[in-house]
């Protein structure tokens, strides 16, 4: 389990994380969202003790990372995948952190083995794709067979395959009972990736909860409406809905009434439709509203 506790770091007048507290559990596939410069990385970064917070806490299994004497078992992360030596073999370069890291050799191959690498175990890694790259930086974060698991952007520039593929390595390691946290930029990529989420905007956060729960929470869902006779709908439908018009002005758009229902209404008072859709908000935008508002927020 990973704890947070009133997390600060600030350089100079930026709060790149700015008083936030988030607990991230075994078994699950939590999430780490937020836009571009929200403080993730910064977050990652105190969690595995690489940067010293300027204020607040951050523990794994309640100790702080640089307590533990062979940190690898405990905590294995993939930062950057392209922090490998480019004329070292993918074999070469795992013996190099088993070694360093007194992790027994035969590691190596087993993990290489789990991220499906072993036929190019003897390749330089410099002439990885990026995919390639990324299997072998998680083979890194494995070979301690940690309890708890970070990733900062995993799918970054990684084709479908590529994304898929990681994404259900990381069900397999949260089904094994392990703590993994990863962090992305984007929300339809996490709705399908994190059963957990820990959204953070500006430093701050904005919500710590069930994948599900925030995508409800966010996304409205509503139904667009066109008839020939669109105020006498109006008058009707404002009794037990909210009613506005698209941009366009050639829609209703109504908010708290089931498509269904509204069908119901207009055929009972002899209304004509042209178009009865319900639509559902997209994710990105409710995402980007969100994590917008916490920034005005912040700001008043
Ligand atoms: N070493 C540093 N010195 C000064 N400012 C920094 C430093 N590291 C990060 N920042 C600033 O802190 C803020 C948070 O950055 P961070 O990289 O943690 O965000 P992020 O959410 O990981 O973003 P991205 O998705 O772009 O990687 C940004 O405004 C960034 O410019």
């Amino acid at each position: 389990m990973i704890e947070a506790v009133g997390l600060r770091k600030h350089y100079g007048r930026t709060k790149a994380v700015d008083d936030l507290s988030f607990t991230v559990r075994p078994g699950r596939v939590t999430g780490f969202l937020g836009p571009n410069g929200a403080g993730k990385s910064t977050t990652m970064r105190m969690i595995l003790g690489l940067d010293t917070p300027t204020g607040g806490d951050v523990k794994i299994d309640g100790r702080h990372y640089a307590d533990f004497k062979e940190p690898l078992r405990k905590v294995g992360a993939l930062l950057d995948a392209k922090w490998v030596h480019p004329n070292r073999s993918a074999r070469a370069h795992l013996k190099w952190l088993a070694v360093s890291n007194r992790i027994p050799v035969s590691r190596v191959d087993e993990v290489l083995e789990v991220v499906g690498l072993s036929e190019v175990a003897g390749k330089n890694a410099g002439g990885f794709s990026l995919g390639m790259a990324q299997r072998l930086g998680i083979a890194g974060a494995l070979l301690g067979d940690p309890e708890v698991l970070l990733f900062d952007e995993p799918v970054n520039g990684l084709d479908p395959e590529g994304i898929l593929w990681i994404r259900q390595f990381l069900h397999r390691l949260a089904d094994e009972g392990r703590t993994v946290f990863v962090s992305s930029h984007l929300l339809s990529e996490m709705a399908q990736t994190a059963q957990e989420l820990v959204v953070i905007g500006k430093g701050q956060l904005i919500a710590q909860t069930s994948t599900e729960q925030f995508i409800a929470d966010a996304t409205q869902d509503h139904v667009r409406v066109r008839s020939p006779q669109a105020v006498r709908l109006r008058e009707l439908l404002a009794a037990s809905a909210t009613v506005t018009e698209d941009p366009a002005g050639n829609a209703l758009v109504v908010q708290g009434l089931p498509a269904d229902r509204i069908g119901e209404l207009a055929a009972e008072h002899g209304i004509v439709l042209h178009e009865l859709s319900p639509q559902r908000g997209s994710l990105e935008e409710a995402f980007m509203q969100l994590t917008r508002e916490s920034v005005e927020y912040q700001a008043h």
